[in-house]
Parts: structure tokens; C-alpha cells; sequence
């Protein structure tokens, strides 16, 4: 098997512990990107969430998360916040023995506590990745503890860049206004989704074309921010004729507050990080 090597530590296999939604599409991510998945090894407790990983990636798949990180040189936790310091205790005489790279796509979880409940000394990775990782359109802050040398951080990279874009961030307190912003991001954009929509059809547009005209709609705005190169503002600005139309739901959005309304949101979910690591602790 790949996954044996004489020291674990630097094993090209990978564990995940947790194989849930965030996982999956990190591990598609990995095998869309040719990584090896015999060398993925991952532990759920769900033996239909496991079947289904091994058959839809032919990755291993394990009950018990000892058994999932045996010999491999990292290890991605991907369990909800509330049990990760449970799950890391359970795995602390292994993680000891092992020194992996620990990688965590938690969200909250400081990068010293997954440390501490580790027993110490471990080089630490703390992400926040999203779900367009499923697409490989997804974007990942990332931050490394000291303990990460440039080969590690290379590891770390490497493994989230087949998810998407990746984004270093050097100082830890920022890690939850990455949540706040791209973690939870994309269900911002759902609402926006789901409000338009709803919208089409209130000013009497069948539902599914109220749906095709909403979903188009941002698939080519996103493309355009993506592609053009150009800021926004500007391109806001270009649909926005004078007196026209698009000035009217503008400036309807702005009596509305919606600028200060987009920073409160962000703002309470990056305030909810930080309470999900008081919590946990
Ligand atoms: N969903 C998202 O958009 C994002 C989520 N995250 C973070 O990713 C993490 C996982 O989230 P998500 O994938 O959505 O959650 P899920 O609940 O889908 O996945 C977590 C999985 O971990 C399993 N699990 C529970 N206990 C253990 C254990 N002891 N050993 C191994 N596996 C276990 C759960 O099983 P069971 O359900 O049976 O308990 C579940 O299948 C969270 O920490 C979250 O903050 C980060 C970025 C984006
Ligand atoms: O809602 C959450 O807590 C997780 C973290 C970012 C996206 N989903």
C-alpha cells in the first residue's frame, strides 16, 4: 500500500478526519487533480457516507480515525468545531508518535488549540476553505503556524490549490474574517439568488425562467469580475445608464442600507468565529 513509509511524518498520504460535505469536495478536488487515492484515507462514522466516498473516488475509507491517520504525514480535520477537541484528544498519542502536518478547515478553531489538544509541538495549518472546492472554483485562506517549515506550507498549498485559489494570511486573528467573507460567502450568494428569483416571479415571470434569468445573471456577473480585470465599481458602472434602469434598483439598494447591511453580516459571522473557539475550548 502507498501509504507506508518509514516515517510517517513525510508520507505523501493523507488523512481526513470527518468525511462529510466540505471534505467530499476537497477530496474530489484531490483526485480530479490526479493525486494518488489509494493515498487518501479517510475516517467517518457514517458507513453510507463512507461506501459512498470510496466508491465515488476509490479512496480508503475507515470507521475508526486511528486507523484513517495510520502513516499518513497529513492529517485535515474536517469535523464540525463543536467535537474537535475530542476528536483531537482521541488522536493525541498518534499525532505525537506521527508529527504530521495537521491541516483544519474548522471554522473558529485557533491554530493553538488544535495544537494543545494534540499534545503539543505540531506543525499547524488552519484553513478556511469553501464549497465551490466541489467545482475546483473555490478560494482558501490559509495560516501557518510556526512550526510549518516551506515544505509544509508547500503541502498545505498544494493540497487546498486543488480546491481552487489559495490565500495566505499572516496574521491568525484575520482567519475569521475569512470565514465571515468566502467561508460563508457562497450562501450569501444563494440568497441573492434566492431574493432575485423571487422577485422575477413577483413581477409575474414563469419560475423557471425567473430561475435561468437569475442564475445566468450571476454566473455572468462573477465571470466578468473574474475575467475583466476590471474593479466592481466600474463594471457597475457600465450597466448603469443615466436615468436608466439599473440606476433605479441602485439607488434603491442604497436607501436601503445595503452596504452596511453586507458588513453587519460579515461582521456577525466573523464575531461567530471567534465564539465557536470560546466555546469549544
Ligand atoms: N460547509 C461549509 O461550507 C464549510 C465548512 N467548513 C468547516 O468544515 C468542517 C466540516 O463541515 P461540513 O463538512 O459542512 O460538516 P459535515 O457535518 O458535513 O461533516 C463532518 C463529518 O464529520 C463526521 N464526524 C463526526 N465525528 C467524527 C469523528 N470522531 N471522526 C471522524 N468523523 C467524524 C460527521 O459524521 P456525523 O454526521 O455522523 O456526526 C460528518 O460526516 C466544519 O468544521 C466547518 O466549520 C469550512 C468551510 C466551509
Ligand atoms: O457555517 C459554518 O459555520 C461553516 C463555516 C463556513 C461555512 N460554513
Amino acid at each position: 500500500m502507498s501509504t507506508a513509509t518509514a516515517s510517517p511524518g513525510s508520507s505523501s498520504s493523507i488523512a481526513f478526519i470527518g468525511g462529510g460535505n466540505m471534505a467530499r469536495s476537497l477530496v474530489g478536488g484531490l483526485v480530479a487533480a490526479g493525486v494518488d487515492p489509494a493515498g487518501v484515507r479517510i475516517a467517518d462514522p457514517n458507513a453510507q457516507a463512507r461506501e459512498a466516498l470510496v466508491a465515488d473516488f476509490g479512496v480508503q475509507a475507515f470507521a475508526d480515525a486511528a486507523e484513517a491517520v495510520a502513516g499518513a504525514g497529513t492529517w485535515v480535520f474536517a469535523v464540525k468545531p463543536q467535537v474537535m477537541r475530542e476528536v483531537c484528544a482521541g488522536l493525541a498519542g498518534a499525532a505525537q508518535a506521527g508529527r504530521p502536518l495537521v491541516v483544519s478547515i474548522a471554522a473558529g478553531i485557533t491554530s493553538a488549540q488544535l495544537d494543545r489538544w494534540l499534545g503539543g509541538g505540531l506543525p499547524v495549518v488552519r484553513t478556511m476553505p469553501n464549497t465551490p472546492a466541489l467545482l475546483g472554483a473555490g478560494v482558501t485562506g490559509l495560516y501557518a503556524n510556526a512550526r510549518v517549515d516551506d515544505a509544509g506550507r508547500e503541502r498545505a498549498d498544494r493540497l487546498l490549490a486543488s480546491a481552487g485559489a489559495t490565500v495566505w494570511i499572516d496574521d491568525e486573528a484575520l482567519m475569521d474574517a475569512v470565514t465571515g467573507t468566502s467561508g460563508s460567502g457562497p450562501a450569501y450568494v444563494f440568497l441573492l439568488a434566492e431574493a432575485m428569483e423571487a422577485a422575477a416571479v413577483a413581477e409575474g415571470l414563469a419560475p423557471d425562467a425567473a430561475r435561468t434569468l437569475a442564475q445566468q445573471t450571476l454566473l455572468g456577473a462573477a465571470r466578468m469580475l473574474t475575467e475583466s480585470g476590471e474593479p466592481p465599481a466600474e463594471l457597475r458602472r457600465r450597466v448603469t445608464s443615466p436615468n436608466g434602469t439599473t440606476q433605479a434598483a441602485i439607488e434603491t439598494f442604497e436607501a436601503g442600507g445595503f452596504r452596511e447591511l453586507v458588513a453587519r453580516a460579515v461582521h456577525a459571522a466573523t464575531r461567530r468565529g471567534g465564539e465557536l473557539s470560546a466555546a469549544n475550548d
